[in-house]
């Protein structure tokens, strides 16, 4: 056998040095410093090269061993079964090859075998034993064979049954799945910790390990964690489900989310195509999935495959293109928002993350640049996920070039020169120009125009610019004063275009109520506050009129929105530009009382057999106008179910899923409540597991 050279073996001992000390920052300090495209390249690259020096093969090898060893903080259990890591395929081939390989290995044809897709979650996996259908004990993974106890934290996951429901659950279960932070929970997580001046994380695995492995599970039950199962270790007696697929159902049944994506292909054409689906979604979802894990759906031919030494041979990771990557901060410039706020827009080297090019990315603010050390000219590492803004996550400070400078924050606003104020206890800096500051205005235009707000029809972003810097229009009223002559002479537009503006906005003046103060751009009121608002007051004039405590006594509405809100319609110039709105003919319906409250909002209630007192469509009629949907079947997730006499399998499942269920008087009764806006009768029909999708 061919020995390696010295330069061969020093990279392997390098290799091995970096990996291991990688593992560490990322499994234990939950703070790593490469990115994980960096670790994948590292460990392929130590892979073939002990494939081709099968001598050199070390049982401490970082490609022998999964994870890291636990910490000390928490006591160590044994895994009755270890918990693994996953092969990768980085590509179609590979995914083709593993089909082959698996196939081979069973002497069948891979290409007819059943494979269970799902998405690969980012975060970090955990174990679950529960004895007779109570949780018993909570384990993180650790190096695969002994984890870190964890249960009182994991007691505090809303998505984690403390006993599972139903009747028949076995004696023995374990569950093993993933704890993730979406990235909404993700981002104001860390918008808070920069407001507090506390620990910032990477990226929500980075969150979802370290909130999970607080010593303090009153901190992990702050966080907003949640908790979906994707393998059974263990079940005793067995339930003769015959398929993975089967088995996740199963768990479903007793109370866990599963994943919703969760797809049983043919074939590698059928994982091919599940692949480039779920890439193509990865963006909407939510929450991170760094790629797709395949698994032979058939239980028994899992078993027949059975593991190496750090993965098993029936499943696979087909992995997608990382959400974290590196380049170079080459300039930093300073963006005017709707309402002043200064923000540090960090100009990159174009570089693909996650398949987009990304060029720019967001600094926040000057804590922020301070927090992060960064100067222009380091190299940075950027992480794009979602639909959230790109961002900065890290600087490599060991590789800043010696011209490097320092970030400059502006005294003074780039676009109107008026000075530039950050207030006491505030991290956002921002012009006091207002209206006067033309990057102000043609933010607050962009806002007003835009599609949940007016939603004026071919009035982009653009075309605002240029009517600003024209001085065409300076108040969101002038825009309903334009005349299509001037309008048809600008670039790239023409008579037609500008007729069919003036018509945009002609039919935009007919809005709601909602729309119109969403449209205003009044500080921290977004959509949802809006129509809150405008529920609550019916008419533009009683929410004018509204005191600080009337304001908060709206849904949602805290003392700060309620002080913005109070301080906006308080401002002249403000009741000038609403006055001269409702003047150039803005008008909606408006309606004197207050709609009545939708307290089931979000839930799904199902009407099963009979009813004495009231016809199906009355009772569907009445749960609709309290803002639930009406479903003709039901499922885990269905708030309620009403039954009357006659009622059958939906009945039955919805008693086997530990759906509350409700007789025609309990439910007259509640709807009584809900109708007279008693909303906390509705927490009583809610299970501890039911919790809303995000
Ligand atoms: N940046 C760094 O410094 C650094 C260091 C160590 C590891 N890493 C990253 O971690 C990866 C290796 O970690 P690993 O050993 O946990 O392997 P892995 O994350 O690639 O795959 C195994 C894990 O996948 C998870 N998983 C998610 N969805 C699943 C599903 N539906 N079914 C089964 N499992 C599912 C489980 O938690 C399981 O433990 C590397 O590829 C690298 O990206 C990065
Ligand atoms: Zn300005």
């Amino acid at each position: 056998m061919t020995q390696p050279d010295q330069k061969t073996l020093d990279e392997i001992t390098r290799l091995r040095d970096e990996l291991d000390d990688a593992n560490y920052r990322y499994y234990v300090l939950d703070e790593p410093r490469l990115t994980d495209a960096d670790y994948d390249r590292r460990l392929r690259r130590l892979q073939e090269l002990e494939a081709e020096y099968p001598d050199q093969v070390t049982a401490d090898s970082p490609t022998q061993r999964v994870g890291a060893a636990p910490d000390a903080g928490f006591p160590e259990i044994q895994h009755a079964v270890p918990m693994l890591s996953l092969d990768n395929a980085f590509n179609e081939d590979e995914l083709i090859a593993f089909v082959k390989r698996v196939g081979d290995r069973l002497e069948v044809d891979g290409e007819q075998l059943a494979f269970c897709c799902e998405p690969k979650l980012d975060g970090a996996a955990v174990s679950l034993v529960y004895e007779n259908g109570n949780l018993m004990v909570g384990v993180t993974r650790g190096d695969g064979r002994t984890g870190e106890g964890i249960t009182s934290n994991l007691r505090t996951l809303r998505s984690i049954p403390l006993k599972l429901r139903g009747k028949g659950y076995p004696e023995l279960l374990e569950v093993r799945g993933e704890v993730i932070m979406s990235h909404a929970g993700f981002e104001a997580l860390n918008e808070q910790a920069r407001e507090a001046g506390g620990k910032v994380f990477a990226n929500p695995r980075n969150a979802a390990a370290g909130s999970l492995r607080q010593l303090d599970p009153h901190i992990t039950a702050t966080r907003p964690l949640e908790f979906n199962a994707y393998q059974v270790a263990r079940i005793e007696p067995d339930q003769g489900d015959a398929t993975h697929s089967a088995l996740m159902s199963h768990l479903g049944e007793f109370g866990f989310r599963t994943s919703g994506e969760l797809t049983v292909v043919k074939g590698s054409q059928g994982l091919v195509d599940y692949c480039r689906r779920l890439g193509e979604k990865r963006d909407s979802l939510g929450y991170d999935i760094d790629g797709v894990v395949i698994k032979v759906d058939d239980l028994r031919l899992q078993r027949e495959l059975g593991f190496v030494a750090r993965a098993p041979r029936w499943a696979i990771a087909f992995k997608f293109p990382a959400q974290e990557q590196t380049t170079r901060l080459n300039d930093v410039e300073f963006q005017v928002g709707r309402t002043g706020a200064i923000t540090p827009v960090a100009r990159l080297e174009p570089v693909s993350v996650a398949g987009v090019t990304v060029s720019n990315a967001t600094l926040h603010n000057a804590d922020e640049i301070a927090r992060l050390g960064v100067m222009i000219g380091d190299s940075v590492v950027i992480r794009r996920a979602g639909d959230v803004i790109p961002q900065v996550v890290r600087v490599l400070e060991e590789e800043r070039p010696a011209d490097a400078r320092a970030i400059v924050f502006p005294e003074r606003c780039p676009v109107c020169d008026s000075e530039i104020e950050r207030l006491e206890g505030e991290a956002v800096a921002r012009c006091s120009g207002g209206l006067y500051c033309a990057a102000q205005r043609k933010e607050a235009l962009k806002h007003f125009a835009s599609r949940r707000a007016l939603d004026i029809d071919g009035l982009g972003v653009k075309l605002i610019e240029q009517l600003v810097d024209k001085a065409w229009v300076a108040t969101p009223a002038d825009l309903f004063r334009l005349s299509a002559e001037p309008l048809a002479d600008l670039p790239r537009m023409g008579r037609k275009s500008a007729d069919n503006l003036v018509a945009a906005l002609d039919k935009a003046k007919k809005t709601t109520l909602s729309r119109f103060i969403y449209a205003l751009g009044i500080r921290e009121v977004g959509e949802a506050t809006a129509t809150n608002l405008a529920r609550h007051f019916g008419t533009l004039e009683g929410l004018m009129a509204a005191e600080l405590e009337a304001l908060e006594a709206v849904d949602d509405v805290g003392p700060i929105v309620a002080a913005h809100v109070h301080t906006f319609f308080q401002q002249p110039h403000n009741r000038e530009t609403i006055q001269a709105l409702i003047d150039v003919g803005l008008h909606w319906e408006e309606s004197a009382v207050e709609a009545g409250p939708t307290p089931l909002e979000g839930q799904t209630w199902v009407l099963t057999g009979t009813m004495e007192t009231m016809t199906r469509d009355e009772g569907k009629a009445r749960l609709q106008a309290l803002g639930a949907k009406v479903a003709g079947s039901v499922s885990k997730k269905t708030a309620g179910v009403v039954a009357g006499p006659g009622a059958g399998s939906k009945l039955a499942k919805a008693e086997q899923l530990g759906v509350p269920v409700f007789d025609e008087a309990q439910f007259l009764d509640q709807l009584g409540r809900w109708e007279a806006g008693d909303a906390s009768a509705l927490n009583d029909t809610r299970g501890p597991n039911e919790q809303e999708d995000e």
